[in-house]
């Protein structure tokens, strides 16, 4: 085991993968205003909305809106997720930084979230990702239920491996390694991430890890020791997928900016700024902010 990285990059997924699961349909403008507050705590890089059906996911039925409504930085990377030409055509007007096409290990989730197999949806996405490189935008994907399925159980790390190679082979151009359902623990992340190292350079593997069971700050400290640099995590924790029922959000943001301020990693991440933004939207949900950290510093700030 190496140095920990001196930097890390977090993805903020808080207005994708945060909101596309709450059932009542929270405004395009409440959208916009946390993406702006978000970047204005030094996010350098959102996963803004998602161009996929809305009768499947209504919440992210307003995604070309939102992406008008932003007030854009030139240093920010708007990423978009995509999961056919239909949704790349749509969202290509509205200049995303970067598209994402979200794959699985499961065979049963990949039937379950996409509605096709893993083989028909790489056909799905060889187009897109083809056009995507000929625009100029930036391709990631996403694997999810590396570390496990809700419907099949274990995932075996070859079965990782299998997809990030038939992503590598599409030109996808980094990968995320997804726990879906939030059931791993640091070894299995490892042996994840170490699939999907088998194919991706150190630089373009990522992690994304749910906290359904509390472990996902450790699986990024696990991430780091293997030199894994760049994380997705969720502002206060908001999020589950439609498809994984039970699982709950991503890894708080301000849970993993303090763990990385802790271990001096760089992440030019604010994270009073931050807070204040978890807690504008957690007000805006009426729901309990989900990061341990942000109550603590709330707590603290109300004396
Ligand atoms: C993928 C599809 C569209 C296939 O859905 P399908 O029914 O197989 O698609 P289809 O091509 O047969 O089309 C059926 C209808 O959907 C429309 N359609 C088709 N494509 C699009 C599109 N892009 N945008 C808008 N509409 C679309 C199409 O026009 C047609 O409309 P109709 O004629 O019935 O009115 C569907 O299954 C879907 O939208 N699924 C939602 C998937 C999703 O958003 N899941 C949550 C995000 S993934 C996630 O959260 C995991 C991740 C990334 O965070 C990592 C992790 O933690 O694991």
């Amino acid at each position: 085991m190496g140095a920990l990285p001196s930097k890390v990059r977090i993805v903020e997924v808080g207005p994708r993968d945060g909101l596309q699961n709450e059932k009542n349909f929270v405004s395009t403008a409440v959208k916009v205003e946390l993406i702006g507050r978000l970047q204005e705590a030094g996010l350098r890089h959102i996963e803004t909305t998602s161009f996929v059906s809305p009768k499947w996911v209504p919440q992210m039925a307003d995604n070309a809106a939102v992406m008008a409504g932003i007030v854009r930085r030139d240093d920010v990377v708007y990423s978009v997720l995509v999961p056919n030409m239909k949704g790349y055509e749509a969202a290509l007007p509205t200049k995303p930084g970067e598209v994402e096409v979200f794959g699985s290990a499961s065979e049963a989730f990949s039937q379950k979230n996409i509605n096709c197999s893993i083989a028909e949806s790489i056909e799905r996405f060889a187009p897109v990702v083809e056009a995507a490189l000929a625009a100029g935008i930036r391709v990631r994907g996403a694997i999810s239920c590396a570390l496990g399925c809700p419907y099949e159980g274990e995932i075996a790390a070859e079965k990782v491996t299998y997809v990030a190679r038939l992503m590598k082979d599409i030109g996808v151009q980094h990968v995320g390694i997804a726990d879906t359902i939030g059931v791993g623990t640091p070894r299995k992340a490892r042996k994840a991430l170490e699939a999907a190292l088998a194919v991706y350079d150190i630089g373009d593997v990522s992690g994304h890890f749910h906290d359904t069971y509390g472990q996902a700050l450790a699986n990024i400290y696990a991430a780091l020791e293997l030199g894994i640099s760049q994380f997705d995590a969720s502002v206060a924790g908001l999020g589950g997928c439609p498809y994984a029922k039970g699982a709950t959000g991503n890894v708080a943001t301000e849970n993993v900016v303090y763990l990385l301020d802790g271990l001096g990693i760089e992440t030019g991440v604010d994270l009073d700024a931050l807070v204040d933004a978890g807690a504008f939207i957690s007000r805006h949900l009426g729901r309990t902010n989900g990061s341990n950290v942000a109550n603590a510093i709330l707590a603290k700030r109300a004396g």
